[in-house]
């Protein structure tokens, strides 16, 4: 209970922080996802992490409807139904930040990978699990000394919802759970937090003019402008069928199962089912600001370097998968203006026993104010203010600086490290990112070249030794565009005038060095 109430005064510290915006947002307040609410999203996101899925696809496990493939060749989220193992994301959480992401695999559950990757490290560490575990997961986690445990109040690990003749195991699994959460030191709970007022409309018109969508729109004028509606209807029916029980009675069900009576009764069941419905539609909606649209992807623009191995660019699916994780950190930036997320992920030779297929967490951030600052210690203006002393520049970490500067794995010279971040990193960071020994950038290309009073966006462009992966429609044309389709002809003028434009920067350093 004390640490329920020490989260509960710092997430409404944060909400006391929220501040009044500049770009006339219908509400006056730019609302900021609750760390519980973020923490809660990205499991589920975790949940959803493709690898593992294409691994299966291309041993071609498929097992039909029941089986982890869905006839869109997308995970479902259930494994084998003998094995009433359900697919759980897990975010390991330490001194409130985040020092692991894993998803279950074939072999192993997500809690069990935990204990793998970080053993006793997990003392004190607060986790947060798409399902709640078995007891197979949570008797080691308990044991390795975790602090809370939270989980998402819909059909648990051990699946509720299946025939009555295999659920007998899952209920005694259920009971099991129960003695354990009992007899434990950690607080084992349902942590939903109402999100903040407007968050999710806040949440719509972002996604909507991010860059993402925004260069679709602009290089396919003739798309049809509702194809993000449509995505975003897509994937909340999807992420409803996961997420949610959608029977009422079947999921009061499940959690006088889970020993969770005290949420059956009215308004705390409605109020529930309010909160993780609200939390389904954000998730859909950040999650379609990154869309499988197209020929629209992460993709290298010089050709030259497309076919060399090491700057191989990940599956799209895995690089939109890890944008959208970096969209969803974006919401607890402490900038009004401009929020920025950004993750790392590094890749190993060979796969690992977890569901990311090679790929391991290294790191996350947002752009924020130094940590331990309050709200007005700093200034908090843009280059339009006059007064150059009150602007927010000089103060603000950016997102890659944060993810940086907290990373919980060192990165190795030896492993493709990648770095995704929502914006198009700027010239403070492009070093940084450089030097630390990432390999490959996934970003937006917006700002690129842009020189702004305090901040500028130059040297992106002409950084050398690290793949750049920008959101486009795919360079190799191999898409079958017709010659004279409009997207085509966008295509060949923007790349016209980048070149008419690198040739001009380079006429005017030659002129500055003579
Ligand atoms: O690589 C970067 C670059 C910027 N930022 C953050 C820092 C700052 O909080 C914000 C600056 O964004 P922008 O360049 O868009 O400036 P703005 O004044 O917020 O917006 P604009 O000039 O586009 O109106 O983005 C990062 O986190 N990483």
């Amino acid at each position: 209970m004390k640490e329920a109430g020490q989260m509960q005064s710092l997430e409404s510290a944060e909400a006391r922080r929220s501040v009044s915006t500049q770009t006339g947002s219908m509400t006056g307040q730019i609302p900021r996802l609750s760390k519980v609410n973020l923490f809660t999203l990205l499991s589920l996101w975790m949940e959803l992490f493709p690898a593992e899925a294409q691994r299966q696809k291309s041993q071609g496990s498929a097992e039909g409807s029941d089986g982890p493939i869905n006839g869109r060749g997308e995970f479902s989220g259930v494994q084998s139904k003998s094995k009433q193992v359900k697919r759980t994301g897990l975010v390991v959480v330490k001194n409130m930040k985040i020092v692991g992401l894993h998803c279950s695999s074939e072999d192993l559950h997500a809690g069990q990978i935990a204990v793998i990757k970080h053993g006793s490290k997990l003392k004190n560490c607060d986790l947060y699990f798409s399902r709640k575990p078995c007891s197979a997961c949570l008797k080691m986690i308990v044991n390795a000394g975790v602090n809370r445990i939270s989980y998402w109040p819909a059909d648990p690990e051990i699946s509720l919802l299946t025939e009555a003749s295999s659920s007998e195991d899952a209920k005694l699994d259920a009971k099991a759970v129960e003695r354990l959460k009992s007899n434990s030191r950690a607080h084992v709970c349902v942590l939903l937090q109402p999100l903040v007022c407007y968050m999710v409309q806040f949440v719509e018109e972002t996604s909507y003019k991010c860059d993402f969508i925004q260069k679709i729109a602009k290089i396919l004028p003739d798309a049809n402008i509702d194809f993000y509606s449509e995505c975003k209807q897509e994937r909340i029916k999807e992420y409803e069928m996961l997420f949610l029980v959608s029977n009422e009675d079947m999921h009061k069900q499940i959690l006088m199962t889970m020993g969770l009576e005290n949420l059956c009764e009215n308004p705390y069941f409605s109020n529930l089912r309010q909160n993780m419905k609200d939390l389904v539609l954000l998730l859909a909606t950040v999650a379609s600001s990154v869309p499988n649209y197209k020929h629209f992807g992460f993709y290298c623009s010089n050709p030259e370097q497309i076919n060399e191995t090491h700057n191989q660019s990940l599956p799209q699916e895995i690089a939109r998968h890890c944008m959208v994780q970096a969209r969803l950190l974006a919401y607890r930036t402490e900038d009004h203006k401009t929020g920025v997320g950004a993750v790392i992920w590094a890749e190993r030779k060979s796969k690992s026993c977890d569901g990311t297929g090679a790929m391991y967490f290294i790191g996350c951030g947002y752009n924020a104010f130094p940590v331990g600052s309050e709200y007005a210690d700093f200034p908090h203006m843009d280059d339009k203010q006059k007064d150059r002393e009150i602007r927010k520049f000089r103060y603000i970490i950016h997102a890659e600086q944060n993810a940086l500067t907290f990373r919980c794995q060192e990165i190795k010279p030896e492993e493709r490290t990648m770095i995704f971040v929502t914006k198009c990193p700027c010239d403070e960071c492009v070093p940084l990112i450089k030097g630390a020994g990432i390999k490959q950038i996934y970003a937006g290309d917006v700002d690129v070249g842009k020189k702004k009073a305090d901040i500028s966006y130059m040297r992106f462009g002409e950084l050398e030794g690290v793949s750049k992966f920008t959101w486009q429609l795919n360079p190799s044309g191999a898409y079958g565009l017709e010659q004279n389709e409009p997207g085509r002809r966008e295509i060949k003028i923007i790349r016209k005038e980048k070149q008419k434009k690198k040739k001009i920067q380079r006429k005017e350093i030659r002129t500055i060095l003579h």
